[in-house]
């Protein structure tokens, strides 16, 4: 998917909500647990209740990985069940050597035909180059993560710049807001405005809003651009919404919720 296309979804679905697809055998609703395939009727359920709601799924690798091939059985059959026009991500931080960043890349986007990937770039350009060489696909460079540990490295400022700006402004002389988006987590919203002035056109992939306590009208006030510019990911806050056979009702509800709030702002924002 190209950004032009993003961006007109945003648009038609007043939306610019990412449902994460963390799903957890035990955390889903007993009931499932009998068909053959939990995990993938979980997905099924939720992204029928959700897709008219958000413009993104992102499910997080590591919750089909661990169940080995039955969960990569789950993750294909979810990505092939997702509505073609909405953007896909694998949330699945990778980054190597080049050749071995090639064949991640040919993993998530041919062989599973994901839209984007989450790259961790620790190790610098070789290893994320290789993602950026497939035609309107995307890498969504970890930049400034909302967890605690952020603080360990990504603050690290051994000159004039802090190790997740140097990220930010590096990255961008290999690939452009076309096909590069960073993720900046919701927990700090203060730091959008920084951000905005490394990367003003980029995407950005913003987690944390919901289970980790960040707040969406604060990211929008700092982090929004003309284009809107913003993926806001809530996972356990939308999947988690109930336990029961009413389940996927209630997901739902909560993605509603957030949708009407960001109608509204996209509105405030003058982007609709
Ligand atoms: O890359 C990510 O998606 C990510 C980056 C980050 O800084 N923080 C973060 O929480 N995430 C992911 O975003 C999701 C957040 O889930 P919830 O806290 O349940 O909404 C999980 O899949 C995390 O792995």
């Amino acid at each position: 998917m190209n950004k032009k296309e993003l961006i007109n979804q945003i648009k038609e679905k007043k939306s610019f909500l990412c449902v994460g697809l963390d799903a957890d055998i035990n955390k889903i609703p007993k009931h499932l647990l009998e068909f053959e395939d939990p995990i993938f009727e979980f997905n099924k359920q939720i992204i029928d209740a959700t897709k008219d709601l958000c413009v993104a799924y992102k499910p997080n690798i590591a919750f089909y990985e661990a169940y080995g091939v039955k969960g990569w059985e789950s993750l294909q059959k979810t990505i092939d069940y997702i509505p073609k026009n909405i953007f896909t991500i694998a949330d699945a931080k990778r980054g190597d050597i080049g050749n071995t960043s090639k064949m991640y890349a040919q993993a998530f986007f041919e062989t599973f035909n994901f839209d984007s990937i989450t790259v961790a770039p620790y190790m610098g350009e070789d290893s994320v180059t290789p993602f950026l060489e497939f035609k309107n696909k995307w890498v969504i460079l970890l930049a400034l993560t909302s967890n605690k540990g952020a603080d360990d490295f990504q603050f690290f400022n051994s000159g004039d710049q802090r190790l997740f700006e140097k990220v930010i402004q590096k990255s961008q002389k290999w690939g452009n807001d076309e096909n590069l988006m960073f993720v900046v987590g919701a927990t700090r919203p203060e730091m959008f405005s920084e951000i905005r002035d490394l990367a003003p056109d980029n995407f950005l992939l913003v987690p944390g809003v919901g289970a980790q306590g960040g707040e969406l009208s604060e990211v929008c006030k700092y982090g929004m651009n003309k284009d809107c510019g913003l993926l806001i990911n809530s996972s356990r806050g939308i999947i988690y919404a109930g336990n029961d056979e009413s389940f996927a009702e209630k997901s739902r509800n909560e993605a509603m919720k957030i949708q009407k709030e960001m109608a509204i702002l996209l509105e405030q924002f003058k982007l609709i």
